[in-house]
């Protein structure tokens, strides 16, 4: 086999032992644990990554290099042809670079779809149930302080804008509640991938839920995807919640909706410039709030892990990733 060496940027938690053993089928293992990204690119040019074929990032590691823009792209050593990512979003990404240049990007789809579909609907029912108060008023010494009744989810409709694998997830779930369950994609499922969900238009989701819950990817033309406009189509006193990316929500329209009462409560574990939350987030006591743990489990980080190097290694033997980005799946041969 051709030179082809491999580059970790970040560290691994939990699966040191498989990356080293990738050594069996790597020309070579690099390793950029820590770093700038001035330093990184200029490592690049400078030829230091001799024979790159293959990289492994991750989310965790985009404070060391920060995005893998067009810029960052483009300076990337010319030998790279795969790029690893583990995350199943990958915003933070510009994939039409990485196909203008040639480089084939796969991500972390399936892995994290159970423990992110926990959480949402740990968020969905802290939100029904106004948990947010009744934390703040335990803690407070207060006992209940002004507790307010909450919402059963049994008989309520919730709906999934973006049913891939963890809105999947969050359906199942959901139908173990008692909830209807209807969503909103590009494209209708096939009736067993819906599993008794029900297709209806972006704006009879909006019309008709009772509970919103936010499951597709963050892109140029998902950004804000919900906002003003979109919260004076929902019911009254819909709940929201969103497992996906922040700025899928126009965070200011959502402090406005809370406050009114048009959004009742709502359960959040992304934001739209994290690490900081909107501070009228933060002052709503309806505003169930989580930092951006949603695979934050063992079994699921080691996945994940693993997953990213599966794709490594088969990229290094085969040419080939398990789980590409879509935007290129359809691209003929890449
Ligand atoms: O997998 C992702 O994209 C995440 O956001 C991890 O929580």
């Amino acid at each position: 086999m051709s030179q082809r060496a491999a580059l970790l940027i970040g560290k691994l938690a939990h699966t040191q032992k498989e990356w080293q053993e990738c050594a069996k089928v790597a020309s070579k293992l690099y390793e950029y644990p820590d770093g700038s990204r001035e330093d990184f690119i200029s490592k690049c040019k400078s030829g230091e990554f001799d024979k790159l074929f293959a990289l492994y990032r991750s989310n965790d590691s985009n404070p060391i290099t920060g995005d893998f823009n067009a810029e960052l792209v483009d300076a990337l050593p010319k030998s790279l042809k795969f790029i690893c990512h583990n995350g199943a979003g990958y915003n933070n990404i510009d994939v039409a670079a990485c196909t203008k240049r040639g480089i084939s990007v796969s991500s972390t789809p399936i892995a994290v779809d159970d423990a992110t579909a926990d959480v949402a609907i740990w968020l969905m029912l802290g939100a029904l149930r106004n948990i947010k108060q009744s934390f703040m008023a335990v803690n407070a010494g207060k006992w209940r302080g002004n507790f307010s009744l909450g919402h059963d989810p049994k008989n309520k409709t919730l709906g999934i804008l973006g049913m891939g694998g963890i809105g999947s997830a969050v359906a199942h779930r959901a139908k173990a509640f008692g909830m209807k369950v209807q969503y909103h994609n590009r494209h209708q499922l096939s009736a067993e991938k819906e599993d008794g969900a029900t297709y209806v238009s972006f704006e009879e989701l909006l019309k008709t839920s009772d509970v919103l819950s936010l499951n597709l990817a963050l892109n140029p033309s998902t950004k804000h995807i919900i906002g003003k406009e979109q919260f004076t189509q929902m019911k009254d006193g819909v709940v929201i919640v969103n497992t996906a990316r922040g700025p899928l929500i126009d965070e200011a329209a959502l402090v406005d909706a809370l406050k009114s009462g048009k959004v009742w409560t709502c359960g959040l574990d992304v934001f739209e410039e994290e690490p900081k939350i909107h501070p009228g987030l933060l002052e709503c006591e309806n505003a169930v709030l989580l930092p951006h743990v949603g695979t934050g489990t063992f079994e699921t980080q080691r996945d994940m892990e693993l997953l990213v190097l599966d794709n490594l290694k088969s990229a290094v033997q085969h040419e080939k990733l398990l789980t590409q980005v879509p935007e290129q799946k359809d691209k003929a041969k890449m």
